[in-house]
């Protein structure tokens, strides 16, 4: 006869077979792992007991698949996903969520400092005070003392944590510190960003911030030609200045403006910024900085620039390219804990649709959305997908703005300003509306097209949930396609093991650089 004992160590041991003189008097005893116990506990349908009382974390269309917040399955069991048979054509209908398990984004606790406590400027922090900004969330506690003390930094943090504040703060704390230049001085910090939706926005905060203590702001974004970049600079050259680096490089070239007297560059949305399609301008734009190799460089007669570059998600690209113009070694680093991860207080909704199907499916949220009273933010793969599209609701009588960059400058210009005002409060758009725009508006983010990759997931859902925002967020993504479903699978298995998207591990992030705890 055998009996199950309870084994010590995650291996079976037989124990009958050893070759002790009492084992021929005893039962022969096998040890089995506790894993196996468990196993053979599932019974005959081998399957693991996901659900525990208490909140859910996924919930499916068939409950069997559903799994509680309180069970985490092991690192080498097999996750049985809700979406495994996605790809045979009778899924369609079939949806899984992933629910929101924390109610408040990044914001700071009540006991966390103000940012007095951050030792920036008081007319700032009397500034950010009247916008109701009062305390710092964590990349701003991370950040803004680092760059006060003159580091370059390589900061990554989620979507919408608040990393323009943690930039934008001890930029204007300098320049402001560093005192009035000369009438006609040169700009003195240049902050790069891959769109002019976002050139536009993080110029409209740096104005709020920098008309207090005396500093001005220009911006030059792309496709509005020479003669906008030249009005850029008519009344004389900003101390910060907002650009994207095409419209930069044609400010250079034409001399509207040098860089080899910067005290500051700033690289946000580093994904994009990095990216090969922007790496060459990008490239071309620093070396004609001077970047410093560490604080001291920043003091005595011709001072070099600080380094920062800021992003929710980090190409491999990044250090090939700032290699040539600054010693890697010197920078620090920030990563927030959860970089990577599903955004835990953002509730995530995947549906397996016939394309066919996808446009009534849209129309059922958008309804529901409107009787909420939630702006709408719906991403397509490409600008034709959107005119269709939009041509589309248009049809259904559904009111709502379009943004695609194949659209003229001048028009871009004004519909994302719209949507933010509240005249539309539907914006259909491409991947141009998902890299750093802020959105507090937004409720409700549809994927009409599933994302191509997981980077494109993670700032699109990121459009919602950002910190000082009042909303609950949420994400409606259509699945479609089997490239969908494979990357889907990849989001549903890190949703159901809490770990951090397939492929964008963190953990060796930027080997070589010192961790920002190291200063
Ligand atoms: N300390 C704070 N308290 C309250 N709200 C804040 C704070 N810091 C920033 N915010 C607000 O949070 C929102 C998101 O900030 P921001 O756009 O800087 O995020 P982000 O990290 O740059 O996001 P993304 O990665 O999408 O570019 C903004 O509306 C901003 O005003």
């Amino acid at each position: 006869m055998l009996s199950l004992r309870r084994a010590t160590t995650p291996f079976a041991r037989v124990a009958g077979s050893a070759t002790s003189t009492s084992a021929a008097a005893q039962p022969p005893v096998i040890r089995v792992p506790r894993r196996a116990q468990e196993r053979a506990g599932r019974g005959s349908s081998g399957r693991v007991a996901t659900t525990k009382p208490g909140r859910t974390l996924i919930s499916c269309k068939l409950p069997q698949f559903n799994q509680s917040a309180g069970f985490t399955p092991g690192r080498f069991e097999e996750t049985r996903l809700c979406s495994r048979g996605w790809k045979h054509s009778r899924s369609s209908g079939d949806h899984f969520t992933v629910n929101s398990t924390r109610a408040v984004a990044h914001d700071a606790g009540p006991r966390e400092p103000t940012f007095g406590a951050l030792r920036v400027h008081a007319d700032l922090v009397e500034a950010l005070r009247r916008a109701g900004v009062v305390r710092p969330t964590w990349v701003q506690r991370q950040l803004v003392p680092k760059l006060l003390r003159g580091h370059n930094v390589l900061c990554a943090a989620e979507t919408g944590s608040g990393k323009t504040l943690a930039y934008l703060l001890p930029v204007l704390h300098r320049l402001r510190e560093a005192g009035r230049p000369e009438p006609d001085a040169e700009t003195r910090a240049a902050i790069l960003v891959p769109s002019r939706e976002l050139a536009d926005q993080v110029a409209s905060v740096a104005r709020a911030l920098g008309r207090p203590v005396g500093l001005t702001v220009g911006l030059v974004g792309g496709g509005r030609g020479v003669g906008a970049i030249k009005a850029a600079f008519a009344g004389g050259r900003p101390d910060v200045l907002v650009a994207t680096p095409g419209a930069l490089l044609k400010a250079l070239w034409r001399n509207y403006v040098r860089l080899d007297a910067l005290n500051f560059v700033v690289v946000d949305e580093a994904d994009t910024m990095f990216d090969p399609s922007f790496s060459g301008m990008l490239g071309k734009v620093l070396t004609q900085t001077h970047i410093s190799e560490n604080p001291s460089d920043l003091r005595g007669p011709t001072p070099k620039a600080q380094l920062v570059v800021v992003g929710a998600t980090f190409p491999g690209g990044v250090g090939d390219v700032l290699d040539k113009v600054t010693d890697l070694g010197s920078m620090l680093t920030i990563r927030s804990q959860m970089l990577h991860f599903l955004l835990p207080h953002v509730k995530q909704t995947f549906l397996k649709v016939k394309g066919a199907d996808k446009l009534l499916e849209l129309s059922e949220a958008l309804k529901r959305a409107e009787r909420e009273g939630a702006a709408v933010l719906v991403f397509c793969n490409s600008a034709s997908t959107v005119n269709w599209l939009g041509y589309s609701l248009g049809e259904l009588g559904v009111r709502h703005a379009r943004l695609q960059g194949g659209m003229p400058a001048a028009m871009r210009e004004g519909v994302f300003r719209s949507f933010q005002k509240g005249l539309a409060s539907v914006l259909v758009c491409t991947d141009i509306a998902s890299r750093g725009l802020d959105t507090q508006r937004v409720r409700l983010v549809v994927n009409y097209d599933f994302p191509e990759t997981q980077t494109d997931y993670i700032h699109r859902v990121g459009r919602v949930g950002r910190a000082g925002g009042q909303m609950e967020g949420e994400a409606l993504s259509f699945v479609t396609h089997p490239w969908d479903v494979e990357l889907v699978q990849k989001i549903e298995a890190a949703a159901r093991k809490r770990t951090c998207l397939p492929g964008m591990e963190t953990g060796n992030w930027r080997p070589g650089l010192k961790a920002a705890t190291d200063n």
